[in-house]
């Protein structure tokens, strides 16, 4: 089981630790822009073994695509993250680029593989590897529901002051300050519905504080967060290669669902060896068909700018 992570800044590095320390795969590659830094952080992450008790290989290369070869998941993390008061959506001139790039470099190599995007703006970055490379839409993930979704569920659990572990919720629609949908009628608290607990208005501070998550972390931080995302893409990868089949707000390539076609938007997905195994159409109220209708429009204005970027 051989994962590359492109890009081995704060969210790749935070990953390849994760996936490395929990045993997910035995092979983990690291592979950098900058000389020396993915070997370094490579390094640095093998050190832990003997501490930890893991036994994963990771390594870490400039730019040598030779060595990623032969991956089953390949991660993109690489690309420029925000800066205080920026949106996710000021990233797309860099990081177009960059993705489209790193994609059809990963391909040469590793031709089976399924991509799993970070990079800003996901759900767009999703969309360019999607278009770019051809690749069939089961084999190309955008992680940002599974990182939204934990945000969701850990602000409800200091709501409830409850463990988080005891709380089921899910956030769909893209990854941005205004377009994320936390689903909080569906919340739940070990099957409970969170409604019983808290009042509507407390609902909507954690439906709030969970959409402008990432640029919370950003304001205290001085750039995007690393430990939480870096966890949610191990936690992707973990279903995908160990084919646990974990339902997974993803975002993918919807054709019909959701009443919506042509965009990458988070939806709930079966993630296993496969990738996307199934996108399930869940039943939303009208309030919650109206926000998603409203995403996914704005997801789509981002993908027509993404279009006069790379001509
Ligand atoms: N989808 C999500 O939920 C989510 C969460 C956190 C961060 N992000 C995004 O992930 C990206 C990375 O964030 P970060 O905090 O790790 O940034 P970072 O600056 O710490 O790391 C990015 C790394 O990418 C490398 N890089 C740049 N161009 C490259 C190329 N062409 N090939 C290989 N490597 C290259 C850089 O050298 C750097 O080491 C950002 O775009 C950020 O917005 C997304
Ligand atoms: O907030 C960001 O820009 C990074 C990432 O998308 C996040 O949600 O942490």
């Amino acid at each position: 089981m051989k994962v590359t992570i492109v890009g081995a800044g704060n969210v790749g590095a935070t990953c390849a630790d994760v996936i490395s320390y929990r045993g997910i795969a035995s092979e983990v590659v690291l592979l950098d822009i900058r000389e020396g830094f993915a070997e370094g952080k490579a390094l640095d992450i093998m050190q832990c073994a003997t501490n930890t008790g893991f036994n994963t290989k990771v390594s870490g290369v400039t730019n040598d695509y030779s060595k990623t070869a032969g991956s089953d998941v390949v991660v993109i993390t690489s690309g420029i993250p925000r800066k205080p008061g920026m949106t996710r959506e000021e990233l797309i001139g860099i990081n177009a680029g960059i993705v489209k790039t790193v994609a059809e470099n990963v391909l040469k190599h590793s031709p089976d593989t399924i991509i799993v995007v970070v990079s800003n703006p996901m759900d767009t970055m999703t969309y360019l590897a999607l278009k770019s490379t051809g690749l069939p839409k089961n084999r190309i993930i955008g992680m940002g529901g599974a990182l939204d979704s934990s945000r969701f569920r850990t602000y409800l659990s200091l709501a409830l002051d409850k463990p988080a572990n005891d709380i089921s919720a899910m956030v769909i629609g893209g990854h941005g300050d205004t377009t994320m949908i936390p689903l909080t009628r569906l919340a739940s608290y070990n099957g409970i519905p969170v409604s019983q607990f808290l009042s509507e208005e407390e609902l909507q501070k954690v439906a709030a504080d969970t959409m402008v998550g990432g640029a919370t972390l950003t304001g205290l931080l001085g750039t995007s967060a690393w430990y939480a995302p870096g966890a949610s893409v191990a936690f992707l990868v973990d279903s995908i290669l160990n084919d646990q089949k974990k339902m997974i707000a993803c975002s993918v390539f919807v054709e019909g669902e959701y009443g919506q076609n042509d965009i990458c938007i988070g939806v709930p997905c079966i993630i296993g060896k496969n990738g996307v195994e199934e996108i399930l159409d869940i039943k939303l109220n009208d309030a919650e068909k109206a926000l998603f209708a409203k995403s996914a429009d704005a997801v789509r204005q981002m993908n027509d700018a993404l279009k006069s970027i790379l001509v």
